[in-house]
């Protein structure tokens, strides 16, 4: 493999990388990008490995050996300070991160959240190793905008609604609206990082991801996750196309969102692992300001996509309208909309995002039909009474 140059035309030292939920959707795709394309080693923790299981077996694998699966909960695992002591970074993606879990497991998501996360932030900062968290754009919660009259002219003025690292404020709902207690958690875990920055020199970075998507991603409920179980959207709509169901609007499906294909995303936190000098210190904003979408127009693309890649006709009425009581329960409430400024990440790191909303899609429902549909089909028959 030819040496590896950084952004400044040094060359970069294979690291070791410590990396914690390194078996989610995030992690395996991290996972990959740096054993196909660097000569760096993944010391990868997790509670689970199933989407990473393609690059830890068979041992005649070409990166056999550069990574490492150890099976850990870091809630209670003594062997942790360890694996960041032998490691050059660590970055931190282990969460609670499933909506449908911070209104109804709150205690849970704000342990996972921020609890969970202090001894990572402790470790590091007491041995100077350097961390990569990753936080979430929820953090800027819902935007100024959105609190003036409808008809107001300046809710089309991007001061009012696109989101800025160092200038936007942080916009929650009341307490009893539990949604939030993700997204608070997430903002004082940012906070602790930063002070630890600024009061005892840890050499930190914050990552805001805006919704990434693609393969991988959660759940298909009753195949390789619980029935009764809420992933994120992208996989709630997959499974209803893969079951010819309509596709349930919360609200209306009026929500907006910004989705970065997670192909895209990953280069950006590879430049952030190969340029500490560029990366140390800064919060970035990760996301495709030009993939905004409200929820409704994402489930009439992915519909056309779906049809398109599986060949099956769509329904004739392919949505159906849903509260978000009855689809959540109590206490959820939503961001409005969540457009990514791009300033600091272009400035630090010159990235910018690629592929547009219906390539991204065409590529994950062609993977997500790929890999479901025959199962789900198995999964449809009813047993026949004898
Ligand atoms: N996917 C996105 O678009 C997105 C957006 C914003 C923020 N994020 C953040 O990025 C991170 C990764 O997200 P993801 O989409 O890959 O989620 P994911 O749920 O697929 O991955 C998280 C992984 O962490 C592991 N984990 C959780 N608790 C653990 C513990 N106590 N010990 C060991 N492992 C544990 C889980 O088993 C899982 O494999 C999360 O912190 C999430 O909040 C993701
Ligand atoms: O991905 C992100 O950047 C962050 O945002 C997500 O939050 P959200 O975008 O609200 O989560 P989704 O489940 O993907 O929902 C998106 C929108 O679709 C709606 N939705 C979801 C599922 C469904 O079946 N129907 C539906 O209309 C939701 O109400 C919401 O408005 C999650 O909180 C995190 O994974 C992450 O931190």
């Amino acid at each position: 493999m030819a040496t590896r140059m950084d952004l400044d035309g040094k060359p970069i030292k294979p690291m070791t990388i410590c990396m914690i939920g390194a078996g989610g959707f995030i992690g395996s795709h991290l996972c990959e990008k740096l054993m196909v394309e660097t000569p760096h080693k993944v010391l990868a923790l997790d509670v689970y490995s199933d989407k990473i299981k393609h690059l830890l077996e068979p041992d005649s694998l070409p990166w056999a050996g550069r990574i490492v699966f150890h099976r850990l909960n870091i809630k209670h695992d003594s062997r942790l300070e360890g694996l960041i002591k032998m490691a050059d970074l660590t970055i931190n993606l282990a969460a609670i991160c499933t909506p449908a879990d911070y209104n109804t497991r709150p205690l849970d998501t704000i342990y996972s959240n921020f609890i969970d996360a202090l001894p990572v932030v402790k470790y590091c900062s007491e041995n100077n190793k350097r961390l990569i968290h990753f936080s979430t754009c929820e953090v800027y919660g819902k935007t100024i905008g959105s609190f003036l009259p409808k008809d107001s002219p300046l809710r089309k003025d991007p001061a009012y609604y696109v989101l800025k690292e160092d200038t936007s404020p942080c916009i929650f709902g009341s307490i009893e609206k539990q949604r939030w207690s993700y997204a608070c958690a997430k903002q004082l875990i940012e906070r602790l990082i930063y002070a630890e920055g600024a009061e005892n020199g840890l050499d930190f970075t914050i990552v805001r991801p805006f919704n990434w998507i693609g393969p991988r991603m959660d759940f298909i409920p009753g195949i390789d996750g619980p029935s009764e179980g809420v992933p994120r959207v992208l996989a709630c709509f997959s499974n209803n196309l893969l079951r010819c169901e309509p596709l349930k609007l919360v609200d209306g499906g009026e929500s907006q969102r910004t989705f970065v294909y997670i192909k895209d995303a990953i280069e950006a936190v590879l430049l952030m692992i190969e340029n500490p000098d560029r990366a140390n210190g800064h919060i970035f904003n990760v996301g495709n300001p030009n993939n905004e979408v409200t929820v409704r127009q994402l489930a009439e693309m992915m519909t056309k996509v779906y049809a398109k890649v599986s060949g099956e006709p769509s329904l004739e009425s392919p949505t159906i309208d849903v509260s978000s009581k009855e689809f959540y329960g109590e206490g959820y409430d939503d961001s409005d909309k969540r457009i990514p400024d791009m300033t600091i990440i272009n400035r630090q790191l010159g990235w910018n995002p690629k592929t547009s909303l219906w390539d991204l899609l065409e590529s994950t429902l062609t993977y997500q039909h790929r890999t479901y549909a025959e199962a789900i089909k198995k999964s449809m028959v009813k047993p026949i009474a004898s």
